[in-house]
């Protein structure tokens, strides 16, 4: 296998994990028909016959329940060595739909750095292709994020030495994959690079834009110091593969900024969406540049013998691979990794590895949604939202703030009502989804019905007449109670027990004149609160039995008074004793 594994695992489960991906590449090569680059690598010779030191290291992995754990050693084992660690860094990755031939790119990517300057660095017509691994056939082949061990060292124009690392991703939109997966792997490279070549066939098509759009957006929401401003991202390379219009626009970075011009144009006469997917991207890079490479020929693409051998590949397409490669890569060129406007040195570039990661294992970041499933939700959304804005309609219409006391039972009858009317109108709305999914919608609508009824009674309650006076009336009940009470005992001599009951009747006077300053002035609700709760208390517990038993009594009576002169019995209604909300 090509990849090896990191050399040192932490963990059982780690080590469980890798085993898996382990596996799951040798299932999915020994499915396929085609070539895979040697294993060895730390052995192999290169093409231009210097050793190709190193191998891929997976730093990035991808859990099979579609989490991203990073292995901090293996990374560790490649940024925080002596001497690498304090040096400045620039990062180059691919990144892009599954099997369009972005780890085959990277190889010539390591020819180019490990030949040190060299002109010929394309080499040995004979040399098969080595580095990170990469074969024919339709299943995807890269997982996670990897990155070449061995750092390259170059002398910038000041004579700074600093460190360039390649970075080979997961092929987005591959039928393993969810829209997160995709996105979340784009966002990370996108983060952690200082050039991400955006890796594309034969055009830049509008469904492009606009997964970059998402993918972009899903990665400067991670980023902490978000003030859509500043732009987040370095260069983002468009890379055309198998441009097949040279005599439209010719290849190479000219013909490559030509069709950039013309997809990224934005124009008054374009509709919104569209200009707003331009705005979006140019707004997160600080350059964005396209280069138009050749078609590599049928032996690349069809022979499941290729090799990579520079012999089966078209002239065309080296010729402008020795365009592309030192453009990216040469040590003039090199674009540095900056974050906040600073320049990143390797051991930061560890810690930024581990955060980002952690952004995107918690929770705070919405998912990401396909756009079936976003429009379909933005429908049922705007559903239930015209459902509620009806009912909310109606209801002010039956019981309103303008609107008279209105008895519960017939309140409830008008809420049946207009639900009813409301979710006839959902029903009757155009959505997208399904029945199963509208129904989830449907569900919600009603549970926020009932909320809104909710409030509606409460509302309605306080409009009650005989409620709202329950508390001063219970209050000034007692008063007098006690008053009759203390004159009472005063009469008969009890003077003590008269004394007392002119004290409870002075507190209740207190409590009394509180409660009317309070209510006044809406200060201190607490405490209103709790002298309506004594007062409800006092109402439930023994003014209201009270009046039940000498109602009973008076029905009792009034009924023995009509059966002597022969009336039918009429019975007073008691007054509603619902308890206040
Ligand atoms: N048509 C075409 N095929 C290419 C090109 N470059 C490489 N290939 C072929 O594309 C196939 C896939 O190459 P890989 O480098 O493994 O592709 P990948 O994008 O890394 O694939 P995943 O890792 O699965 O995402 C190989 O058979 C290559 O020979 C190219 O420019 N055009
Ligand atoms: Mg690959």
């Amino acid at each position: 296998m090509p990849c090896e594994p990191p050399k040192k695992l932490t963990s059982p489960s780690k080590q469980k994990e890798m085993a898996d991906i382990e596996r799951r590449k040798m299932q999915s090569n020994s499915n396929n028909i085609g070539f895979q680059s040697s294993p060895g690598l730390d052995k192999s010779l290169s093409a231009t016959g210097a050793p190709l030191k190193g191998h891929p290291v997976q730093v990035v992995i991808t859990t099979v329940d579609h989490q991203f754990e990073l292995d901090e050693d293996a990374l560790a084992q490649i940024l925080l060595q002596p001497n690498v660690r304090d040096k400045k860094i620039s990062i180059v990755s691919v990144a892009g739909s599954f099997r369009k031939g972005k780890s085959f790119l990277l190889d010539f990517f390591l020819r180019f750095l490990n030949a040190d300057g060299l002109p010929d660095w394309l080499g040995d017509e004979e040399a098969p292709l080595e580095g990170f691994s990469w074969r024919g056939g339709s299943d995807r082949d890269t997982t996670g994020i990897l990155i070449w061990s061995e750092p390259f060292f170059l002398k910038t124009r000041s004579g700074e030495e600093v460190v360039v690392l390649l970075m080979d991703t997961q092929g987005a939109f591959d039928s393993e994959s969810t829209v997160k997966d995709c996105a979340t792997i784009f966002a990370l490279s996108t983060m952690l690079s200082s050039v991400q070549v955006f890796n594309l066939t034969q055009n830049i098509q509008e469904d492009d834009l606009q997964h970059l759009q998402l993918f972009t957006e899903y990665g400067r929401l991670a980023l902490e110091d978000n003030d859509n401003v500043s732009k987040p991202f370095q260069a983002l390379q468009f890379l055309i593969r198998d441009w097949s219009f040279p005599y439209e626009a010719p290849y190479g970075a000219a013909g490559g900024r030509k069709i950039l011009e013309k997809r990224l144009m934005i124009s008054d006469k374009q509709h919104p969406e569209l200009q707003q997917i331009r705005k979006h991207i140019s707004s997160c890079f600080d350059k964005i540049s396209c280069f138009l490479l050749p078609h590599p020929g049928l032996r690349v693409a069809t022979n499941p013998h290729f090799d990579g051998r520079l012999k089966d590949i078209e002239k065309d397409f080296l010729e402008q691979l020795q365009v592309l490669t030192p453009m990216l890569l040469a040590k003039e060129n090199i674009v540095l990794k900056e974050i906040n406007g600073q320049k990143v040195r390797c051991e930061e570039m560890m810690e930024y590895f581990k955060a980002y990661i952690k952004i995107y294992q918690g929770e705070e970041l919405p998912e990401p949604k396909s756009m079936l499933q976003a429009t379909a939700e933005a429908n049922n959304l705007a559903a239930v939202a015209s459902s509620k804005a009806l009912y909310n309609k109606k209801m002010e219409e039956i019981c309103g703030g303008d609107k008279p006391y209105l008895h519960p039972d017939a309140l409830q009858v008008e809420h049946n009502r207009c639900v009813e009317v409301c979710v006839d109108l959902f029903h009757s709305t155009r959505k997208m989804g399904g029945p199963e999914f509208c129904q989830m919608y449907e569900d919600q609508l009603k549970e926020d019905l009932t909320e809104a009824f909710a409030s509606f009674s409460r509302h309605n309650e306080s409009k009650n007449l005989f409620s709202a006076a329950r508390t001063p009336a219970v209050l000034f009940t007692v008063v007098v109670i006690f008053y009759v009470v203390s004159g009472a005992f005063g009469v008969i001599g009890l003077e003590t027990l008269a004394n007392l009951a002119n004290l409870v009747m002075l507190i209740f006077l207190i409590l009394l004149s509180t409660w009317l300053y309070l209510r006044y002035t809406g200060e201190h609700r607490n405490l209103t609160v709790a002298i309506d709760q004594l007062a409800d208390l006092i109402w439930e517990n023994m003014l209201n039995q009270a009046y039940t038993k000498i109602t009973e009594q008076g029905v009792k009576h009034a009924l023995q008074q009509g059966m002597s002169r022969g009336e039918p019995g009429q019975a007073r209604r008691r007054p509603d004793t619902k308890k206040r909300q």
